[in-house]
């Protein structure tokens, strides 16, 4: 299967990119000084590391070269670093003196290098928290429109994903890409300095090798991706024919899945021997121009040595940094598609950076008296289309009232809009005409978070976040006691099961935990909805019946929790809702009829008929297998 590391977009990288990247920046702002002392450290851990070569050089002419020193040989008329250069290039130090100047460097070169690792971990990790932070932050308070248009995978790899390969780039292959200028630059005034005309002939052919390298390189690359896209086609149908074993089997087509099976490995086969012919020329270049390289180079350095003009170790040292400095050329290639990929994943988070959140309150909401809500809802003239359809009218000038402490019952085919009134009152969309105002007040009077907790949500699908019961009860409160978190499991109908884990409240549930039944779930939402107290209730009742049982003990939960709220139950059985206060009947967006369960029943219109239907199909459901047996004899 081809990795994700191949997945990752490469894009193209322009100066306008390079620039907006930079405004990621700000998030290592705050370590600066952090920042700037592993930038330091990189250069010096550089530098030391530079300084290997040197002393190695100078041990090797420790051996060679007798008596001669700088002082006899002094440099004309040059400036002081020069002259310090020749002194330096002149200077013969005694086999003893190499070695403990070599401890030193290696000594030096340790304490940078950990410093350069340590710091830079340090920064990278910290402010990539900060982003890491920032980004969750913000794409939690994005409005709704933009969960139903993203889909939930690509947010995760967002927030994994994108920002690890920032991390890198802040942590490692920055200090990578520093530590090769630096390489690059010390290691070419190292060579210019040992020999100008060695060095010369190095650089007019390692660009060269490299630039071959890099571009040949690509190439191979692109092929052997076109092998794993191969190879993944050929798990695809590996996975396919295990899913689908029964109709394989059924219709004895196992040999011709074999045969599609072999077509793709032949497929790779093919790809892998066209590569391999790529990959041998390739290889047998690089090693007969890098090792012929080195051999001119030696060649001309020995013939430097044999007229005086060179020493043993200077050759030693300036072939050791020709490798610096090669390795270093084959390494950008490197870090300029790590580039590539960072500079996609910063476009995109800060894309999400940029994007405009709801006001929510990012601290635990506290009501002040004057927010405090009675329970009076209105809806006037409300129509509204999702942002993502503009063009389907989904409510259309729909009005309606609730008073504090009743019960409405939100009935009608499906996809009349009944859950898009929740969420109107939910405040995740705003309409595009009309209002609904809360004890008569525009919702813009209130802050956002103030208005949504004080309503509460049981849906039809209770999701149960991984954790224990009690903090599952506790969402949104987790400072409530264990008294009333036991309270509102007894109102909920919910103290007796949970009592009877051996853990009790602190059972773990969801993924990683025990599963709950679809009843016990709807309990422990609404143990969660008593919990929280809300002046307004929005119950979606759940469509998969359960058994009468649990059925009845969810029935008196609900009845708990509706007490003394106003309550909005989106009902799709209609037994469940024949004593509501009100029953509103929504068709096509518009509120075709409404009264209660007695006055809809006189007259003669969807209710009534939505009504017999049910009856109807309850009896018919509820009967047994056997009476259906019967009935057909
Ligand atoms: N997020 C969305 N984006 C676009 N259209 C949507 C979205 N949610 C619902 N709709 C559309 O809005 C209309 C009303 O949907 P809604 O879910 O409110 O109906 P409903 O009465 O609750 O139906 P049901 O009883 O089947 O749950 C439907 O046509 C539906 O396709």
């Amino acid at each position: 299967m081809a990795s994700a590391e191949n997945r990752k977009p490469r894009i193209k990288i322009t100066r306008e990119r390079l620039r907006e990247a930079f405004v990621l920046f700000a998030y290592v702002r705050p370590y600066r000084l952090r920042f700037i002392a592993a930038l330091v450290c990189i250069a010096l851990s550089a530098f030391t590391t530079s300084l290997f070569p040197l002393f190695l050089g100078k041990m090797i002419d420790a051996a060679t070269v007798a008596g001669t020193t700088a002082a006899g040989n002094p440099a004309p008329s040059m400036g002081t670093f020069m002259s310090l250069g020749e002194k330096l290039r002149h200077v013969h130090w005694s086999l003893n003196t190499t070695l403990m100047l070599i401890f030193v460097q290696l000594g030096v070169q340790t304490i940078f290098s950990f410093l350069r690792v340590y710091l830079l971990t340090e920064v990278g990790e910290k402010s990539l928290a900060d982003m890491r932070k920032d980004v969750y932050t913000r794409l939690l308070t994005m409005p709704m429109t933009f969960f139903t248009e993203k889909r939930v995978g690509e947010l995760s790899s967002r927030i994994s994903s994108d920002l690890s390969q920032i991390q890198d780039a802040v942590s490692f292959s920055l200090a990578e890409f520093l530590r090769g200028i630096f390489t690059l630059i010390i290691g070419l005034c190292f060579i210019f300095w040992i020999q100008p005309k060695l060095a010369l002939i190095m650089l007019s052919v390692v660009p060269v090798i490299a630039l071959v390298a890099v571009f040949f390189g690509r190439f191979i690359r692109r092929l052997a991706r076109k092998v794993q896209d191969q190879l993944a086609d050929s798990s695809n149908i590996v996975q396919e024919t295990f899913h689908g074993i029964t109709v394989v089997k059924a219709f004895t087509s196992e040999w011709w899945e074999i045969k599609r099976y072999l077509q793709t490995v032949y497929a790779v086969v093919d790809t892998s021997i066209t590569n391999a012919r790529y990959r041998g020329a390739f290889v047998s270049f690089m090693i007969f121009s890098v090792f012929g390289a080195m051999a001119f180079v030696m060649w001309y350095g020995v013939r430097m040595i044999q007229d005086g003009s060179l020493t043993i170790g200077a050759l030693t040292m300036f072939v050791i940094f020709s490798m610096f400095v090669g390795g270093t050329f084959a390494g950008f290639a490197d870090l300029f598609s790590q580039l590539q990929k960072t500079l996609g994943a910063t476009e995109s988070i800060r894309e999400i950076l940029r994007g405009e959140g709801e006001p929510v309150a990012l601290h635990p909401v506290t009501i002040e008296p004057e927010h405090r809500l009675s329970g009076s809802v209105r809806f006037d003239h409300v129509a509204f289309r999702y942002p993502s359809r503009p063009d389907i009218p989904v409510l259309r000038q729909l009005s309606l009232e609730a008073r504090p402490g009743e019960q409405i019952a939100l009935v009608g085919p499906s996809g009349a809009g009944k859950t898009t009134v929740a969420s109107l009152l939910l405040q995740f969309y705003q309409p595009e005409s009309g209002e609904i105002l809360y004890d008569g007040k525009a919702p813009s009077r209130f802050p956002i978070s103030v208005l949504r907790h004080q309503l509460a949500f049981v849906p039809q699908e209770v999701i149960l976040f991984g954790g224990s019961i009690r903090e599952n009860i506790a969402y949104g409160h987790p400072e409530a006691t264990d008294e009333a978190v036991e309270n509102a499991a007894k109102k909920a109908n919910a103290h007796g099961f949970i009592d009877a884990f051996p853990e009790r409240y602190q059972t773990i549930v969801g993924e990683r935990g025990i599963k709950l039944s679809g009843g016990q779930r709807q309990r422990i939402a609404i143990a969660r909805a008593i919990l929280k107290d809300p002046a307004i209730l929005i119950l979606d009742e759940a469509t998969s019946s359960l058994d009468s049982e649990s059925e009845q003990l969810v029935q008196e939960a609900l009845e708990n929790l509706m007490q003394g709220r106003t309550s909005f139950v989106i009902a799709h059985r209609l037994s469940t809702i024949r004593n509501a206060d009100r029953i509103v009947v929504i068709d096509k967006g518009i509120v075709l009829e409404q009264g209660t369960h007695a006055e809809l029943m006189a007259t003669d219109g969807l209710y009534r008929r939505l009504n017999d239907m049910q009856f109807d199909f309850d009896v018919v459901t509820q009967s047994t297998p056997a009476d259906a047996g019967r009935e057909q004899e």
